[in-house]
């Protein structure tokens, strides 16, 4: 290859990754390898300035619009930054610019978080806009979705400038992330390979209600506008704070890189113990005068310099690829490997995902691969180290039947995932549906674990979650490890759950995409199984966030003779298949329409009461106070913040007597 086609096959390459990255939030290879390529074009093209191209990937910013927002043109442009991986790096970076300006040099240095950087506009302490990086030029304007995350303050408080912007990065604390992967794992979905790519994905959700239900949070770092009266970076980052935004107080104020060093240091190893992710330190001169003096390059800011941890990666033979059965059918190709050291854990497995992946990395029985935990919390094979492929190597074919019951897979159309579609007949799936049925936020059975369950189904003694019920002390006794006791224990504890209310017996029943949230408001809508089973697909989609994929799994569910059979034999145990009369009674639609927040201390009710107070009648309880709030129900000991944020939003703030007013 001569240089000019090097060059071209290096643009087209760091292109589609950026494409990969920022629209798809979905890379194929590490941000390490990436960066190593970005510096391999940049020495090209300093080298061979005769190839010069304005839109090379060297001089712009990698993300773009997408069309599905507003594009806004941000009034100051905003930048990406240099990266650095070592000390000579940054010393070089310091001799540079010490060229450039005169004086002594202090640096703010601060955390990278790791997620998407937004601009947020203010006017008049109101926050006006919020739009995405975009291309650096302009962005996409996602207000609506960016109004639904608690640490954006609305309303500012203190001596803040008339108009400014603020940028800051939109992260997904490492323990929000994993609760939603709980979630989409209990319900037999792919769970979201990371936190940045998920916080950046839910920016450019279309529906702004299902934004709020992700704990995402807003860390600002930077100050823009004119006039502001601010003549250092960290004084900018105390008023920023003073105004009521979060600013992380890590941020330290150094005087040489030798500190710098120090701080790295310190925040590579201290960094696992923060509550969110973070890919390096973020170095910027603290002068802002001094900021002005240095400007910026095409693509990033002189005055400011990244270093980025190098992602923690080691090679390890893949020894075999099996495939695991969920209790939906669902088929997670799954790789093991020869166990290796890696970031203070051993790893013997990482997920392949799927078939897609499979192909797309060309992964095969015998490769040395590269497994990586970035900041991340799975472990994953970024690629195969093709030079190390043994020759007699076979493309991989994936399972065309199932491990477990040898059944024909199918795919369905528009989905990433093979299903075995033998739901009865398949073992992992009988038991993975029963181990769901007596899981702690469904019947919650007390007695019975999961091994249980496993043991019983290869005694042949159930096939189903209603043979749980037909169970005797007799019939458990000869089971391993089983004493008089504990079989005692088992039976009662599913006598027991026949007092579980219906709606978590809905989410017991384990139907597809019918997570705890979705049971509750189908329990709520149609009150009993029998209206349920005759719900078509139209009236299903009538019902608040039921969307179209939900309503045919629930179709689909209820069409099966067997499911029926299940369900008229759970009624005829006594399991509650519909909100009970006294339930009933209690709940009417005098609060519908109107969203409630609950704070402090109650005399005559609990706080929890008055929650259930506020759902029974229709209304909606959210935990924190924004535009879309109608009631703040105060009790004792309510922190004076909340009620500022109240005021300052004219929500009406109501007493707990005045509260149970409202619906006697
Ligand atoms: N793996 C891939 O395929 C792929 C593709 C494209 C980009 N990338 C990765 O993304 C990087 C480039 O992305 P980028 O242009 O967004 O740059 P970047 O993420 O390296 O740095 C710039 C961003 O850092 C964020 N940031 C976080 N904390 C900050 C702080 N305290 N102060 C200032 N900014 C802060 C801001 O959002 C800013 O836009 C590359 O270095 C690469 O690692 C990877
Ligand atoms: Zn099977």
């Amino acid at each position: 290859m001569n240089i000019k086609e090097q060059i071209q096959t290096l643009r087209d390459e760091l292109r589609q990754h950026n494409y990969n990255y920022y629209i798809l939030d979905n890379p194929s290879i590490s941000d390490f390898e990436f960066d190593v390529k970005l510096k391999q074009l940049q020495a090209l093209e300093e080298q061979y300035p005769e190839f010069f191209d304005e839109n090379s990937p060297t001089m712009r910013v990698g993300g773009e619009i997408t069309k599905n927002f507003n594009t806004v043109v941000h009034d100051f442009r905003m930048y990406s930054l240099d990266n650095s991986y070592s000390k000579e790096d940054l010393l070089d970076w310091e001799n540079r610019i010490k060229k450039m300006v005169d004086g002594d040099i202090q640096y703010t240095c601060e955390l990278k978080y790791d997620g998407a950087s937004i601009s947020l506009t203010y006017e008049n302490g109101k926050l006006v806009r919020a739009v995405t990086r975009g291309d650096g030029v302009q962005g996409d304007e996602v207000t609506a979705n960016i109004k639904t995350i608690n640490t954006v303050p609305l309303q500012l408080k203190g001596d803040y400038p008339e108009r400014f912007d603020i940028r800051g990065e939109i992260i997904l604390p490492i323990q929000g992330f994993l609760k939603m992967n709980e979630e989409r794992i209990a319900n037999d979905e792919e769970p979201y390979r990371n936190p940045r790519n998920t916080a950046s994905g839910s920016l450019k959700l279309q529906d702004s209600a299902e934004v709020a239900k992700r704990p995402l949070e807003c860390l600002l770092y930077s100050i823009k506008g004119n006039n502001l009266n601010i003549s250092t970076q960290f004084e900018g980052l105390e008023k920023a704070r003073e105004w009521g935004f979060k600013v992380p107080s890590e941020a330290k104020l150094v005087n040489s890189i030798d500190e710098v060093l120090q701080f790295v240091d310190y925040w590579d190893i201290e960094r696992h113990n923060l509550p969110y992710e973070i890919d390096g330190i973020v170095i910027k001169v603290n002068s802002l005068y001094q900021q002005d003096e240095l400007g910026f390059t095409a693509k990033a800011p002189r005055w400011a310099m990244a270093y980025k941890f190098k992602a923690e990666q080691v090679s390890t033979r893949l020894n075999e690829i099996t495939y695991q059965v969920g209790r939906t059918g669902a088929i997670t190709p799954v790789a093991n490997l020869e166990p290796v050291q890696l970031a203070g854990t051993t790893v013997k497995r990482a997920s392949l995902h799927n078939a897609d992946q499979i192909e797309k990395l060309d992964i095969r029985v015998g490769d040395e691969v590269f497994v990586e935990k970035g900041g991340e919390i799975i472990p994953k094979i970024i690629a195969v180290d093709l030079t190390k492929r043994p020759e007699n190597s076979k493309l991989t074919q994936y399972a065309t039947n199932c491990p477990e019951c040898q059944t024909e897979l199918v795919r369905p159309e528009g989905e990433a995932k093979h299903y075995c579609p033998n739901e009865s007949g398949c073992p992992p799936q009988i038991i993975g549906r029963i181990q769901h049925f007596i899981s702690r936020k469904a019947m919650d059975i007390d007695g019975l674990g999961g091994e249980t369950v496993a043991l019983l189904v290869n005694a042949g003694l159930i096939t189903n979650y209603a043979d749980l019920y037909t169970l005797t002390i007799e019939d458990v006794l000869p089971l391993e490890r089983m004493a008089q006791k504990s079989a005692e224990n088992l039976v009662n504890g599913i006598a027991a759950s026949k007092t579980i209310p219906f709606e978590r017996v809905l989410f017991a029943l384990g139907i597809r995409y019918v997570g705890e949230t979705v049971a509750k408001k189908l329990a709520k809508h149609y009150k009993s199984i029998d209206n349920l089973l005759t719900a078509n697909i139209i009236d299903l989609t009538s019902v608040d966030e039921i969307g179209e994929r939900i309503a045919e799994s629930v179709v689909d569910y209820f069409s099966s003779l067997e499911n029926i059979q299940t369900i008229h034999r759970l009624k005829s145990y006594g399991v509650q298949l519909e909100i009970s009369a006294e339930k009933l009674a209690n709940q009417t639609n005098k609060l519908s329409g109107n969203s409630f927040v609950v704070s402090g201390v109650f005399e005559k009710v609990s706080r929890n009461e008055l929650k259930k107070l506020i759902e029974d009648n229709g209304g909606k309880v959210s935990s924190s106070i924004s535009s879309k709030t109608n009631y703040l129900v105060a009790g004792d000991k309510m922190g004076p913040s909340k009620r500022t944020k109240a005021e300052n939003l004219s929500i009406s703030i109501i007493t707990e007597d005045q509260f149970l007013a409202m619906i006697s």
